[in-house]
């Protein structure tokens, strides 16, 4: 069989998982290059900026799960598809052969491409981007990830907030979706440089964020929403590959 290349910025871990539904689970990233959007405060801007092209190296799905065994031991854990937008990329045949060794596969995309092959993720996250972002959510396109992902996925909602516009958006797109969990995580407003592979990070102010968000959520009774921190920015601040 050949499969189409996929485009692969870094492969890491075993690291725990820092975000929504997963979080503390052991596992490992598979980050691949380029993004439909440019989010304002993106984190990951290695991974999104075609300046950083010549870091993305195609691979086939073979060589990708070769390093994931290499990386765990040859051992099955989780694996995190993200980016960029990994929804670019064609991870078919990457999730199914890794399936077929006993690994289970999650990805994070922000929900404004649909992929047939979402339905065989364990979980998806779906992460759409609120006004502090500077993009606009195609909702119809989100549907569509919803409906693609289909019954024996786990779909959850992960949203970023910043401020109380990002709120309201957070608390309207949950109110779409009442059948899925909804994660809302403070938005860390000093983001790495994509050239560091490390930055200072103003932790502070990501907390008193998080208290406000704790603050929102509990003041307006929204209990089925779930506030969590980014574990690993906490633990190790912008670096990069953990
Ligand atoms: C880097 S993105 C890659 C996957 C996909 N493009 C997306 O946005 O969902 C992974 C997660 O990090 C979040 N993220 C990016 N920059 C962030 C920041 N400055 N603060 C908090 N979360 C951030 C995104 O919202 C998303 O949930
Ligand atoms: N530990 C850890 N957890 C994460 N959760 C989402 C990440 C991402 O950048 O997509 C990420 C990441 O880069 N590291
Ligand atoms: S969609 Fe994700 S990877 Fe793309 S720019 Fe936004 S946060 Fe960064
Ligand atoms: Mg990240």
């Amino acid at each position: 069989m050949t499969s189409e290349l996929i485009r692969v910025n870094e492969i890491f871990g075993p690291t725990i998982q820092g975000e929504g539904a997963l979080i503390g689970q052991p596992t490992v990233f598979v980050r691949t290059g380029g993004c439909d959007y440019r989010c304002t405060w993106c984190d990951t801007l290695h991974a999104v900026d075609s300046a950083y092209r010549d870091e993305w190296c195609p691979m086939t799905p073979e060589a990708i799960l070769m390093q994931i065994e290499i990386l765990s031991g040859g051992r099955p854990l989780m694996v995190s598809l993200s980016g960029g937008n990994p929804a670019i990329q064609p991870l078919g045949d990457l999730i199914d052969l890794g399936r077929g060794e006993g690994y289970r596969f999650a990805l994070e995309t922000q929900g404004s491409l649909a992929k047939d092959w979402f339905s065989r993720l364990d979980v998806l996250t779906l992460s759409p981007k609120p006004p502090s972002s500077g993009m606009a959510t195609d909702w119809q396109k989100l549907a569509e990830c919803v409906e693609a992902a289909g019954p024996d996925t786990q779909t959850v909602l992960k949203v970023v907030v910043f401020d109380e516009a990002d709120y309201a958006y957070a608390r309207d797109v949950a109110e779409r979706y009442p059948g899925l969990s909804c994660y809302l995580q403070p938005g860390n407003h000093t983001p790495p440089q994509a050239e560091t592979s490390d930055s200072s990070i103003d932790m502070t102010g990501i907390l008193e964020r998080m208290r406000w968000l704790v603050d929102r959520v509990t003041k307006d009774q929204w209990y089925a929403a779930t506030v969590l921190p980014q574990l690993h920015t906490m633990l190790w601040g912008n670096l990069r590959g953990v």
